[in-house]
């Protein structure tokens, strides 16, 4: 059974079509990027595997389960991730509020949970920063202490709303190369603007602007992803029959 079965799904906002016919499936211990044009619906996919919104036909499992009832084996990154960094508390701290809900509030967390928000900044390669105050983080540290708090949980499934956004080339690599050794344990979905970070860590690469298109990533490796580089994905043209390497832009 795959982890996650999207099976011809349609969805709009107050009639407006957003995705249509969207079929994909999604294996455990894989490690997908979904790329797009702005407004082409990624974030609405990934809202779709989460229960957040519901389609309005097809369906949606995940583990084989209705999204709401998966939701506490899923960690999720929000695009616009809901910590102000005027807010006073440090790196360990903003980590452990992924564990809200699963003990005590802020402040009293048992030794335990502590270990595991260390470890899970530890995963992302940030374990320095545990003790440094988040809002004098750089963009690149704030996406790593984000990430390893939806980790903490410890989730089967992790979803990843552009966490390249703020993020150097250098260390957009050096964190795709950390959440591709996530794998097989974490499944991992992420929806990245930037081609050239979509390395060959990447398992495949599911492109979506209304419809959804799948290629396998030695696609767009090589010769190709240098040529994309930088390069705006709406570049990207689906009028030649990719899964035999007639991509270009
Ligand atoms: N809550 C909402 N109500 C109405 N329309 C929405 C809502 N959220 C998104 N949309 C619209 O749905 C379309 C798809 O949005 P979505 O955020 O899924 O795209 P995206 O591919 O993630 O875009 P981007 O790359 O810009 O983040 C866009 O046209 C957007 O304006």
């Amino acid at each position: 059974m795959a982890l996650i079965e999207i099976k011809g799904v349609d969805f709009a906002y107050n009639g407006r079509p957003v995705l249509a016919g969207v079929d994909l499936s999604i294996e455990q211990g894989e490690f997908l990027a979904l790329v797009g044009p702005n407004g082409g619906g990624k974030t609405t996919l990934l809202k779709l595997m989460l229960g957040l919104v519901a389609p309005q036909k097809g369906t949606v499992r995940v583990f084989g389960l209705p999204p709401v009832k998966a939701r506490a084996r899923i960690g999720y990154l929000p695009q616009h991730a809901p910590v102000d960094p005027g807010f006073p508390v440090s790196a360990l701290e903003v980590v452990l509020m992924g564990l809200m809900g699963a003990g005590s509030g802020l402040g009293l967390w048992r030794r335990g949970q502590k270990r595991a928000a260390l470890a899970a900044l530890d995963k992302l390669e940030a374990g320095d920063l545990a003790g440094r105050s988040f809002g004098r983080l750089s963009g690149g540290q704030r996406q790593r202490v984000l990430i390893a708090r939806s980790l903490v949980a410890g989730p089967e499934l992790l979803l990843l709303d552009e966490p390249t956004a703020a993020v150097d080339p250098r260390g957009g690599v050096d964190l795709m190369n950390i959440l591709a050794g996530l794998q097989p344990q974490v499944t991992v979905v992420l929806v990245t603007h930037d081609l050239g970070f979509v390395s060959p860590a990447v398992s495949r690469v599911a492109c979506i602007n209304q419809s959804l298109s799948i290629h396998p990533t030695q696609v767009i490796n090589g010769s190709l992803i240098s040529e994309l580089y930088g390069a705006p994905v709406r570049l990207v043209r689906h009028d030649h029959d990719l899964e035999h390497g007639g991509a270009h832009e």
